[in-house]
């Protein structure tokens, strides 16, 4: 599979194997790859240390795989996001320790950043004044459902940058991988800095 971007995605992707954001094949990633196509990754892969050939074209409106072969099992957000947001070409989904715990911390249905000179990596962003929403969504096996869910709220509420599952992970997006990056790598600076800042005020 060749498309411009897949170098930069498949270099985040070994990137955050380093990490440890996407442990024991957890996590999955994508690519838009043109009007009505996408690069998924294939189910099962160890997100770390993926090639070229574990990219599968996915139809952005119906999900179907011309190869057969099987994609991610979150595909159905992926596919939502490229339906959505015209912008956005590269989509991250991880795993990691800080998003996991802190979306079952958070109780409420959206994680609010404010205060963090680190908030302005994320696209728009201009202070660390401005509070920023991440929206929490409750965790599914059934990712039809969680996708419905995800596309109701987005006809109130645009998605900017990512949002959270509870107990599973983070999705988050960019206009080019580079974005993409910048948005997971900035996002779980947040994370883990709110994390700290709860258990130290802690009464
Ligand atoms: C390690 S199980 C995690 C999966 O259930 C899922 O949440 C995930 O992110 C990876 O699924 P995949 O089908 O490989 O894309
Ligand atoms: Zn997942």
């Amino acid at each position: 599979m060749e498309h411009p971007q897949l170098p930069a995605l498949l270099a985040a992707c070994h990137w955050i194997g380093e990490q440890g954001w996407c442990p024991a094949t957890g996590g999955n990633m994508s690519l838009r790859f043109n009007h009505e196509q996408c690069l998924v990754t294939e189910s099962g892969r160890d997100k770390g240390s993926l090639t070229a050939q574990d990219f599968l074209l996915v139809d952005t409106a119906s999900n179907h795989v011309p190869s057969g072969r099987i994609p991610s099992a979150e595909t159905g957000l992926h596919t939502l996001i490229y339906r959505l947001y015209p912008q956005v070409t590269a989509i991250l989904h991880t795993h990691s320790v800080n998003a996991t715990v802190l979306s079952r911390v958070e109780k409420s249905e959206a994680l609010v950043l404010q205060g963090y000179e680190m908030q302005k990596s994320l696209h728009g962003q201009r202070s660390h004044v401005s509070s920023v929403m991440i929206p929490i969504f409750e965790n599914d096996q059934d990712i039809a459902a969680l996708a419905g869910r995800v596309a109701a709220y987005a006809e109130t509420t645009p998605l900017q940058y990512g949002f959270l599952v509870r107990g599973h992970g983070l999705y988050c997006w960019g206009q080019q991988v580079a974005e993409a990056r910048r948005h997971l790598e900035g996002l779980e600076f947040l994370f883990q800095c709110e994390l700290q800042r709860r258990l130290l005020e802690a009464p």
